[in-house]
């Protein structure tokens, strides 16, 4: 039994733009939330939302040592507001999918031998054999995709192997590229973390194994058996990355250890304290906000659609256009997802541009068309996309509103008050145009989205996704849903060692947080439906031209 007594659990969730903690009690109620936003609170670092875009094409980087910092001032700020960190009795979270720290040969007598009495900084920078880490919007690696795909016969071959087809951010493309460019570094890397994966190694003072749902996010492991492939590994990283990325990956809720004597001295945690594998963002969401008839539609960064998939006797397609990933906690399920990069800093830059940088003029303008948008279309991919594949730039329609079934035409501009409502219904059009084809065989009709992340503090964009899918909209207490599910994976850790194991659902008995009702559809669901082969037509066009014409956003 833990000695800690009133215990809490702790969910951290390093993702895009910012670090995040939330902290609940047994009962799963919040009790603390506090965040670092990288921009903002470390503008020492200079990063563009979080990130390096460039110097090559298609490069997308996070300074590690930004991470490190972001810890420690999120640590002082819990602290600072007196939160009782002996009370933790565990601790998990999530990380940004795909994104992967290069750890050195010094790094496991580093970590082993952190002083209380500095910041975890003090890693920088000589545990790292790479102070800038590829993140998920990297889209450097489209030959290391291809070469991949070959390894195992082809883009279908890969997805009915490891859940996807070649993606650019994909781990595996990315370390197979650093290989090729760097060797160096490729050799100088002892170990080779996930974000979500590097968080606990903070804490435990050693290097954590890599967490099922998250290694579903890297080409490289079977996502049937949720063991590594030896032939995925061989093409991506010789024989040597077997040793690099570590043991088989593990479920969430593992005992990893407890906390390294650090986290004691330094912030007084418990020694009992037991670190748990984190997941990746998505998969964590899931966990915390996922039950069997919810569609969940994270607005983070990214824009990202997930479905829960039960085990069943019928294992799930695996598609070239979407992902499936392993579930965390509940062997043989999964998780249908549809990733878009241009989510948040897509409808930013359209608000900027075109709504005096305000969200209150941006839901007006939004507000004041009708479905359809009397005619303007507008996609927008200021960074290279996920879905289409590689698409770029600004693209721009202009149809007969009154016929849907009229060809869309290109246009140079549209009324700058319609790019708000064009942005909306695009992004959302391009979900609802794959839904059918990602919901399980034999699935019951979806009955209610559940929505998280940044945009969904936006009542108009709550209100446009209830019309759009057609569905009621719930949301949780907190908009912080993947941090949630790190702190719901840290108590299934803690409850399991006192119980001497058990599901995740023993434990939950299929509770979830309180979710609250924040629009229901007011426009008949056939409205936008009818809306689909307008859409299609103007992303058809846009996959003609668009990987060939320019956009992107600054370089650092
Ligand atoms: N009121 C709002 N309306 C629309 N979007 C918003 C609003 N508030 C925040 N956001 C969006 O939320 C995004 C950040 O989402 P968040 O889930 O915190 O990001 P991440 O977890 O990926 O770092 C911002 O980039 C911003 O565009
Ligand atoms: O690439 C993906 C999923 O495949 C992204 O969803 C990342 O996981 C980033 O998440 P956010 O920072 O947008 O939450």
């Amino acid at each position: 039994m833990s000695p800690v007594s009133s215990p809490l659990f702790l969910g951290l969730d390093l993702s895009t733009q910012q670090i995040k903690a939330v902290l609940i009690s047994q009962d799963a109620v919040i009790t603390h939330e506090s965040s670092v936003r990288f921009s903002e609170d470390l503008p020492h670092y200079s990063t563009t939302n979080g990130a390096y875009y460039g110097p090559d094409k298609g490069e997308v980087t996070s300074p590690v040592a930004m991470w490190l910092e972001a810890m420690d001032l999120l640590m002082q700020r819990m602290k600072d507001t007196g939160v009782d960190f002996s009370r933790i009795a565990a601790v998990s979270g999530s990380g940004q999918q795909h994104g992967s720290v290069y750890w050195s040969h010094e790094s496991d007598a580093m970590l082993d031998g952190l002083d209380p009495a500095e910041p975890l900084l003090q890693l920088c920078p000589h545990a790292f054999s790479k102070q800038r880490c590829p993140i998920w919007q990297d889209s450097s690696t489209t030959r290391e995709c291809r070469e991949l795909e070959h390894a195992v016969g082809g883009p279908q071959a890969l997805a009915d192997l490891t859940g996807s087809r070649g993606y650019e951010r994909f781990t595996g493309t990315q370390i197979k590229r650093i290989r090729r460019i760097a060797p160096d570094i490729y050799n100088a890397s002892a170990h080779i973390s996930l974000v979500s994966s590097f968080m606990p190694s903070l804490f435990l003072g050693k290097i954590a194994p890599i967490e099922i749902a998250d290694a579903s996010g890297m080409n490289l492991m079977n996502i049937m058996t949720s063991k590594w492939n030896d032939v995925l590994l061989d093409a991506a990283g010789g024989s040597e990355l077997r040793a690099k990325v570590g043991p088989e990956p593990v479920l969430g809720g593992t005992h990893l250890g407890t906390v390294h004597c650090y986290w004691v001295k330094r912030w007084g945690f418990s020694p009992e304290c037991i670190v748990a594998p984190f997941t990746g963002d998505n998969p964590a969401t899931v966990v915390a906000l996922s039950a069997p008839g919810d569609a969940l539609l994270s607005l983070g960064t990214s824009t990202t659609y997930l479905l829960s998939i039960p085990p069943a006797s019928t294992p799930p397609k695996c598609f070239t256009t979407s992902h499936l990933l392993a579930h965390p906690t509940t062997p043989g399920a999964h998780i249908a997802m549809l990733c878009y990069k241009n989510g948040a800093l897509a409808r930013e830059q359209v608000r900027d541009r075109f709504c005096h940088a305000s969200w209150t003029a941006f839901n007006q303008y939004l507000e004041s068309a009708p479905p359809g948008n009397n005619g303007y279309s507008g996609l927008y991919f200021p960074i290279e996309e996920i879905i289409p594949p590689n698409v770029l730039g600004e693209f721009l329609f202009k149809a007969d509103p009154k016929d849907l079934n009229a060809l869309p035409e290109r246009t140079d501009a549209i009324p700058h008050t319609a790019h708000p409502r064009a942005i909306v219904e695009s992004q959302f059009l391009s979900i609802l145009s794959r839904v059918a084809a990602i919901l399980p065989s034999g699935a019951a009709p979806l009955q209610r989205l559940v929505i998280t992340g940044g945009a969904s503090a936006n009542e108009t964009i709550r209100r446009a996704c209830a019309d759009m899918f057609g569905l009621p909209t719930y949301m949780c207490a907190t908009k912080e849903a993947a941090a949630m599910g790190g702190a719901l994976l840290a108590k299934f850790a803690w409850w399991r060692a006192q119980n001497g194991g058990g599901t995740y659902e023993e434990m939950s008995g299929g509770e979830l947080p309180g979710m609250t009702c924040v629009a229901e559809p007011k426009v008949p669901r056939e409205t936008y439906e009818a809306l689909l082969p307008r859409y299609r037509l103007c992303e058809e066009e846009v996959v003609r031209v668009g990987t060939l014409e320019g956009g992107g956003l600054p370089t650092n």
